[in-house]
């Protein structure tokens, strides 16, 4: 291991929170293996799930990331005790004695996360009120909460919006409802399924989003008590309950954090077993990754996945769940650069997520952003107003150059483009990577990269 791993790990930074600057000299396969853990996108979730418990939670495969961090420190201000779990990566979450919210501390975590949006229906059932702190997360469009909160008058809560942040009650508690979804969002299902089950009676979710991690945190919910069946197109049941019990619960496998390392992979020319990568939550990327030219072979314990052929260009729509999910194509434009021929990708989820190309461009990549998207050719998902598309030409070979990681899909866009351009490249602002990548710098190190790192 490279002294300056060694001394950013003693220094607690195996995170990367700290490691401001990464200097990469590009060009050499990515070769080796390395662990995904539980998906950041479950893992949060479950946690604020056990607000809703009477008695202990536990949940083994956390990873060690920024994201769990900031909902720890959510939780503990409630007044639950979380501690690490007897075996690594467990926590130990227990609600017995939440408290009301301290409104400055909870203020100090305002920009961070989007998660402090499902503390709604948890805190109203235990406190009958609640108080939400400006959301963060990435800023890939404009992120509305508007579906949330109409969920929640729904349920019977007032909602008052304040400068700081969201003030809510619910004067006569929570009652069962129907909620509509005027679209799939992962957030507003798990809002109206952390709320609906403790809500009297019986909630109707139409239009919901049903990606594994949603299906996942469902399972959590019915290991505590809950009663929910998944009805056909998009519906689901709640049946309200009294009371819940804690859960013990392993989290799936990060399935964004995987295909980022494939992406790295089939850019780098190089063969990366990544364990914890599941097949049945990736077949969409795996088909999509198959027709590029990358090569897998699917174990109990994980995929391998490698450049079979030459990279070939392809047409990607980002939809839900079980479309080519949005996460997953920043890591995977850096790959199609390399591609011979025009490959399209329409964003279709948020209306901001190509911000990240002009890095590449500045490193010789061929990439036109259409910011109102592209018309005209056959589509699988319907068109949506906000799309953009982007489309790449290549194959262009990639330089070094100095760029700054903008948000956390895009910034692990940038290291794979740094470590497949010939020369040097320095990556700022690479933190916000820590966000969903536990320990990237020492998996890096582990595939062989070759770097050095500047700590703030
Ligand atoms: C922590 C977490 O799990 N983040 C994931 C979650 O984000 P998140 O839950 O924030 O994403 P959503 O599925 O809610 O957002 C999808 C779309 O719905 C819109 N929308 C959403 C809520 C709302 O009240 N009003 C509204 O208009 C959004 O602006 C966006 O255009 O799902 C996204 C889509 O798979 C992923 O990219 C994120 O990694
Ligand atoms: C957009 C993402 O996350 P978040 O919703 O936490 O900002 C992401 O994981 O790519």
């Amino acid at each position: 291991m490279n002294s300056l791993v060694q001394a950013s790990q003693a220094a607690g930074s195996s995170v990367g929170l700290d490691v401001d600057r990464i200097t990469i000299n590009g060009g050499i396969p990515l070769r080796g293996r390395i662990e995904v853990k539980g998906a950041k996108n479950l893992v949060t979730k479950a946690m604020v799930a056990s607000l809703l418990g009477e008695n202990v939670s536990v949940l083994r495969n956390v990873p060690n990331i920024s994201d769990v961090r900031v909902v720890r420190s959510l939780l503990e201000i409630h007044g639950v005790d979380v501690t690490e779990g007897e075996n690594p990566n467990e926590l130990r979450l227990d609600p017995t004695n939440v408290e009301s919210a301290h409104m400055e501390e909870i203020d100090a975590h305002a920009g961070f996360s989007r998660i402090p949006i499902l503390f709604c229906g948890p805190l109203l059932h235990r406190l009958g009120a609640a108080f939400i702190p400006d959301l963060g997360g990435c800023r890939i469009g404009d992120r509305p909460i508007d579906f949330h909160l109409d969920a929640l008058r729904k349920f019977g809560a007032v909602v008052e919006k304040l400068p700081q942040g969201i003030r809510l009650s619910a004067p006569n508690g929570l009652h069962g409802t129907t909620v509509h979804l005027p679209y799939p969002s992962v957030g507003a299902t798990e809002q109206v399924l952390l709320t609906a089950v403790r809500a009297k009676g019986t909630t109707e979710l139409k239009g919901a989003a049903i990606e594994p991690e949603i299906m996942d945190l469902i399972a959590v919910l019915q290991k505590m008590g809950a009663i929910i069946s998944y009805e056909p197109n998009r519906v689901i049941l709640i049946e309200g309950v009294d009371k819940l019990e804690g859960y013990d619960h392993t989290a799936i496998g990060d399935r964004n954090e995987a295909a980022s390392w494939a992406s790295a992979a089939l850019a780098t020319d190089g063969d990366v077993f990544v364990g914890g990568a599941k097949q049945q939550d990736m077949m969409t990327f795996l088909n999509i990754f198959r027709k590029a030219g990358g090569g897998f072979d699917i174990t109990d314990d994980g995929i391998r996945f490698y450049r079979k052929e030459e990279l070939k260009p392809v047409v990607i729509e980002t939809d839900v769940h079980p479309g080519f999910m949005t996460d997953w194509q920043q890591p995977l434009i850096v790959a199609l650069t390399q591609a011979t021929g025009e490959s399209i990708v329409h964003e279709t989820v948020y209306e901001n997520r190509f911000g990240f190309t002009d890095a590449l461009n500045t490193m010789g990549a061929n990439i036109v952003v259409h910011p109102n998207g592209l018309s005209g050719t056959p589509r699988r998902v319907p068109r949506r107003n906000l799309e953009q598309a982007a489309v790449i030409n290549g194959p262009t070979p990639l330089h070094g150059a100095d760029i700054e990681v903008p948000d956390l899909r895009g910034g692990f866009s940038h290291l794979i483009a740094a470590l497949t351009a010939e020369g040097k490249s320095t990556v700022s602002n690479v933190g916000i990577i820590s966000r969903g990548y536990e320990n990237f710098i020492v998996k890096l190190q582990q595939l062989g990269a070759d770097f050095v790192l500047e700590t703030k």
